[in-house]
C-alpha cells in the first residue's frame, strides 16, 4: 500500500461554541492541514495520484476557509468549529471532488498549534 501525503496550511479566526475558556472568545490560529490518500496501484508515471492534483483540489477547499471568520460559514452553522469538525469538513469536501481519481481518502490531520491535533478518517 502506498500511502501519500500533502501539507497546506489556512490562517482564519474562531471562538468557540459550549466551552468555558479562552477559546470561547474570538480568537485566530494558522492551521496546518496534512492530507493523506492511499492506493494499491501506480499509474505508468510511478504515481499514486500527482500531487499536483492533490494540492489543487486541497486548495479549493482552503481558500473557503482562509481568512474567515469560522463561525460565519455555512460549514460551521450551528456547531463549534473545532479542529475536529474543520478536519471532517476538509474530508468531505474532498471525497467529493477527489472521487474521480483511483485513490482512496484516508485521513485529514488539523494541526490548531505546534502540539496539538485532530485527525478525521472514515472506518
Ligand atoms: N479537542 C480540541 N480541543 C481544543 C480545541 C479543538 O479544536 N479541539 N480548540 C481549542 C481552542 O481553539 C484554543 O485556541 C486552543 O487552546 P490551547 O490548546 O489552550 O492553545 P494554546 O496555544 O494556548 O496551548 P498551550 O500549549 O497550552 O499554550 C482548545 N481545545
Ligand atoms: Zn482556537
Amino acid at each position: 500500500m502506498y500511502h501519500l501525503t500533502i501539507l497546506t496550511h489556512f490562517a482564519a479566526a474562531h471562538n468557540l461554541l459550549n466551552y468555558q475558556g479562552d477559546c470561547e472568545n474570538l480568537h485566530g490560529h494558522n492551521w496546518k492541514i496534512e492530507v493523506t490518500v492511499n492506493t494499491e496501484e501506480l499509474n505508468d508515471a510511478g504515481l499514486g495520484i500527482d500531487f499536483k492534483i492533490l494540492k489543487k483540489h486541497t486548495k479549493e477547499v482552503m481558500n473557503y476557509l482562509d481568512h474567515k471568520y469560522l463561525n460565519d460559514l455555512e460549514a460551521f452553522k450551528g456547531i463549534s468549529p473545532s479542529s475536529e469538525h474543520i478536519a471532517k469538513f476538509i474530508y468531505d469536501r474532498l471525497l467529493e471532488s477527489l472521487s474521480p481519481y483511483a485513490v482512496h481518502l484516508e485521513k485529514i490531520t488539523v494541526w490548531e498549534s505546534d502540539n496539538a491535533y485532530a485527525t478525521y478518517t472514515q472506518s
